[in-house]
């Protein structure tokens, strides 16, 4: 079936889903469009704010409704309103604030990896640490969660679609003896701009809480670039543990992560440090290290910021060749100085935090 005509017979289906105050879920303002990936539908209810519970029973039978014309697709039905958030003066009046922060079934502890921009390696610097923890003995899931540029499945050489079970759980993936779940799986990658806002947050809870993790010691999520609604979406529902930032030594990429430790600070969210990917250059024919940026630019920030400087990652053909092909170098070639640079990175985490461990 197209994608068109399954929008509209889904929309059909929310004709007997009735809302508060009466009439039909199809007919109300607030429904958003429908939308049709290829294993996924996602749609959003708007609410004025206080009303969400009373739209509760509708949004569980608008998703049992969406799931009978949609048979194997994930339905995500989200409900949203604009409220501020209740600090200061909305709590002191009572009125609701953001939900608390849950445990995620299954995991003990969240490292969120980020970045002030995109393509600096935050992607790479998270499998690797991802790995370089299970080197530890721990056991480990990451956790794809950059909508606008999901290269997880890529980096792990997963393909295809997360299982779902019976009762709607996805069962993740397993590459390298980690699990993984990406929110790339869930879309088609010209949909990400529509998956803005509440529809992204959605995607994010599910997979965070409808995903069968197992019993990890730690999640690793790769957030996306910059600061925006996922961030803040998984910040304020689940505690995390504390965040990797990655960073180029170009000054622009540093000031951009400036930005992101801002916002970190702001919601109280534990910085575990900084990390220098492409930070120097190992010649492949003599071994010789080339500071090609000038050296020390992330340490002497991080240092200025007040935050733990983790380590640097030398920038070489092989980490892309190897991650590119699915063959993160910290399982590829787990003694070379790539693999190395990625422990020593993990080894002053758990340095710095032994509560990860336990
Ligand atoms: N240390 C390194 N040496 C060489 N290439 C690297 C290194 N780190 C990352 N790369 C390569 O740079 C590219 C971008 O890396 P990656 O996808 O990890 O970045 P990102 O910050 O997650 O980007 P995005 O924001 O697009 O998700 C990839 O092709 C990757 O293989």
């Amino acid at each position: 079936m197209a994608d068109t005509e399954l929008a509209a017979s889904i929309k059909s289906a929310l004709d007997a889903v009735e809302i508060p105050g009466g009439g039909a879920l199809s007919g109300y303002a607030g429904l958003s469009e429908i939308i049709i990936t290829t294993h996924a539908v996602a749609f959003a209810i708007a609410v004025a704010p206080g009303m969400e519970a009373a739209f509760g029973p509708a949004r569980e039978a608008a998703q049992q409704a969406a799931q009978a014309a949609a048979p194997g697709r994930k339905i995500m039905v989200s409900l949203t309103s604009d409220k501020a958030p209740a600090t200061g003066q909305a709590a002191a009046q009572g009125r609701p604030g953001p939900a608390p922060k849950t445990p995620v079934p299954g995991v003990k502890r969240i490292i969120a990896v980020g970045s002030g921009k995109g393509g600096v390696g935050k992607s790479t610097t998270a499998v690797n640490i991802a790995l370089a923890l299970q080197a530890e003995g721990l056991r480990v899931g990451v956790l794809d969660a950059d909508l606008y540029g999901p290269s997880i499945p890529k980096l792990l050489g997963i393909e295809g679609k997360p299982a779902v079970r019976e009762d709607g759980i996805f069962s993740p993936h397993t590459a390298f003896g980690l699990k993984a779940m990406s929110i790339g799986s869930m879309l088609n990658p010209d949909q990400a701009v529509v998956w803005r806002g509440p529809m992204a947050t959605s995607a994010l809870r599910q997979l965070l809480r409808e995903t069968d993790w197992g019993g990890l010691d730690i999640l690793v999520v790769d957030l996306p670039p910059g600061t925006g609604d996922i961030h803040i979406s998984l910040f304020q529902q689940a505690e995390v543990d504390g965040v990797v930032i990655v960073s180029t030594p170009q000054e622009l990429a540093l000031i951009d992560a400036k930005k992101a430790i801002d916002m970190l600070r702001r919601l109280n969210v534990p910085l575990l440090g900084l990390v220098e990917n492409m930070s120097y250059f190992i010649a492949p024919d003599t071994g010789t290290r080339y500071d090609i940026f000038g050296s020390g630019g992330a340490e002497a920030a991080a240092a200025s910021l007040d935050m733990p400087f983790l380590g640097a990652v030398p920038l070489v053909m092989s980490i892309r060749e190897n991650s590119d092909s699915g063959q993160p170098p910290v399982v590829s070639d787990p003694t070379g100085p790539e693999a190395e640079a990625f422990r020593a990175i993990v080894r002053n985490i758990l340095a710095a935090t032994p509560a990860l461990r336990a």
